[in-house]
């Protein structure tokens, strides 16, 4: 059994306006696992990232780290890619590093060095109007990993993708994630994409969200195309649709 990183106990999340997102959430994520977050929409899966991230204070509920991520420790991936658009790929990439004050010299290698590891070097004086969907997407991942964070977390960050880029992306994701070490938490609607990315799927239940089912993914790395119609890869697919849709109150079909 992996250490833990992170042990979430009875979190609940009440917004000022009286919404509750979530209603004691349980969770726990050990070191260098994928955990995949599924759930409806509105259960309150971005509301957990950002408590993750230490961008939102929880109502009540603890948070308890094993290790916690240092300065530069956690990166966050949006569904947008959020680039700005006056700069340059390197410039975009190198911003946590300049806000780090990352002497000009290491952060100027440590760029090069993860823009190759994106599949990007030959793009780095490129406008991020002149790049495709999936390239933009690619030098957010290059920016949230630029720092080395020990814990990744990724909103939804595939969905604006058509399906080709998308599976490009998803084998993308997971060599950074097997050659970087990371800890990562992706949240997504796909239960498809959650069973081939990650070590565990937490299922939420609709509003306001708590996890109702736990699912290992026991597949062997490394993941590739062929996965996609395996026995196995299908029946665990199978496995987190019926957890999602006991979640919704509905029995799978
Ligand atoms: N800043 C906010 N102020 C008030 N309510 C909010 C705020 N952010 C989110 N909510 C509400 O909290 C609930 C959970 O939202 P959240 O975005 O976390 O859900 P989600 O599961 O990520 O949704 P989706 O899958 O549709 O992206 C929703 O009802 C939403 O309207």
């Amino acid at each position: 059994m992996v250490p833990d990183l992170l042990t979430v106990s009875g979190l609940t999340l009440a917004y000022p306006g009286g919404t509750r997102a979530l209603d004691g959430v349980d969770l726990r994520l050990g070191e260098g696992e994928f955990l995949s977050l599924v759930g409806p929409s509105g259960c309150g899966k971005s509301t957990l990232l950002r408590i993750i991230a230490g961008l939102l204070a929880p109502t009540s509920g603890t948070l308890s780290w094993g290790r916690r991520p240092g300065r530069g420790g956690i990166g966050f991936v949006f569904q947008e890619p959020t680039l700005m658009p006056w700069a340059r790929v390197a410039a975009n990439v190198r911003l946590p590093l300049d806000l780090a004050g990352v002497p000009q010299a290491e952060a100027d290698a440590r760029v090069a060095e993860q823009l190759a590891r994106v599949g990007l070097f030959e793009f780095e004086s490129a406008f991020p109007r002149e790049l495709s969907g999936g390239m933009r997407m690619r030098v957010a991942l290059a920016r949230a990993l630029v720092t080395k964070p020990a814990l990744l977390l990724l909103d939804e960050p595939f969905a604006a993708l058509d399906e080709i880029t998308r599976f490009k992306l998803n084998d993308d994701l997971l060599a950074l994630w097997r050659a970087e070490g990371f800890t990562a938490v992706f949240v997504t609607h796909s239960v498809f994409e959650s069973v081939y990315l990650s070590s565990r799927v937490a299922i939420m239940s609709a509003r306001p969200g708590r996890v109702v089912a736990d699912i290992p993914i026991p597949l062997a790395h490394p993941r590739t195309a062929a996965l996609r119609t395996q026995a196995d890869y299908g029946a665990l697919c199978r496995d987190v649709s019926a957890a999602l849709a006991r979640a919704m109150g509905q029995e799978a079909a």
